[in-house]
């Protein structure tokens, strides 16, 4: 089984070094091509992965193509490779925010299987989140493979193609929110004398236990809150004064920002 990748930038890469961790697949098994021969020829050379000389080679050697662009320059790469594009061997897998099955469809050829997919980041470490929908070309062990592939690097969840643009905000975007409270709790151990080394793994620490706990317990995340917050303590005070700055007002105002920009893709 071959993979080709069209783009190897950040999201290309985190799920080639998932792949590569937490499968079977052999580097040699996974093509890859991108815009600039710099970066793919480098990618080939730390991960062992093969280079390709174009696109066109990519989808011609590959049993599943995974669209890694850019979504500015995603129709006219679908362009470029569609006569490569066998409905009887190749299923395209897109990882392109806002692409819809109906579009790639009408560019890739209406009887191609294809399953779009929205990954994070996380993937890199087996970790990701990443929803899906097939088209209806899409079927039996062919999906069953293609779905695998993002259950071996992560968890999966099919989701209808009218809720992408949230769950984009939710888990592609998120890391990215998350990342950034973690470094805002570390710049406040600092603040308060702690090295960033020491305050990051701290704050990281927490925040993985944390989420964790919201998985594996039985109360909701209100209910937690409640169990850290003792009686006239610390975190009641903390809690109030985020509060008070507008915690829950500027995520929920970022998400809706993130879902706006998905929606106007
Ligand atoms: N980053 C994330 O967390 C997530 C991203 N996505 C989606 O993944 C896609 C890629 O995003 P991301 O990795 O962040 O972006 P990057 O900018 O890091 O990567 C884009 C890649 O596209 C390549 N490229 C550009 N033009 C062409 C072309 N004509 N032919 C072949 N390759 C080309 C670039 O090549 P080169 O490097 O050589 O210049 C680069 O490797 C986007 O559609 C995004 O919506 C989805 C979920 C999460
Ligand atoms: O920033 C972006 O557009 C992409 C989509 C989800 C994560 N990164």
């Amino acid at each position: 089984m071959k993979i080709g990748f069209i783009g190897v930038g950040g999201m290309a890469q985190a799920i080639i070094t998932g792949l590569l961790k937490q499968t079977k697949l052999a580097p040699s098994d996974i093509l890859v091509h991108s815009a600039h021969a710099s970066t793919y020829e480098r990618v080939a050379k730390q991960t062992g992965v093969t280079a390709k000389a174009s696109n066109v080679e990519v989808a011609k050697d590959s049993d599943f193509v995974v669209l890694a662009v850019t979504p500015n320059v995603a129709t006219s790469v679908v362009q470029e490779i569609r006569d490569q594009l066998d409905p009887k061997k190749t299923t395209l897998i897109s990882i392109v925010a806002g692409l819809t099955l109906e579009r790639l469809e009408e560019l890739a050829g209406y009887d191609l299987p294809i399953l779009r997919t929205l990954p994070n980041l996380n993937v890199a470490i087996g970790a990701g989140m990443t929803a899906v929908h097939a088209n209806e070309n899409l079927t039996g062990e062919t999906k069953k493979k293609a779905v695998g592939l993002f259950d071996q690097i992560g968890s999966t969840v099919t989701l209808p193609e009218n809720d992408f643009a949230t769950f984009s905000a939710l888990a592609g975007s998120s890391p990215a929110y998350v990342y950034f409270f973690i470094d805002s709790l570390s710049r406040a151990g600092v603040k308060h004398g702690l090295t960033k080394t020491a305050a990051t793994k701290i704050a990281a620490q927490a925040v993985m236990g944390s989420a964790e706990m919201v998985l594996k317990s039985d109360e909701n995340p209100f209910g937690l809150i409640d169990q850290v917050s003792s009686p006239g303590g610390s975190t009641v005070a903390g809690l109030l004064a985020m509060e008070e700055a507008g915690f829950m007002t500027a995520v929920v105002k970022g998400i809706d920002a993130t879902i706006d920009r998905n929606n106007a893709e």
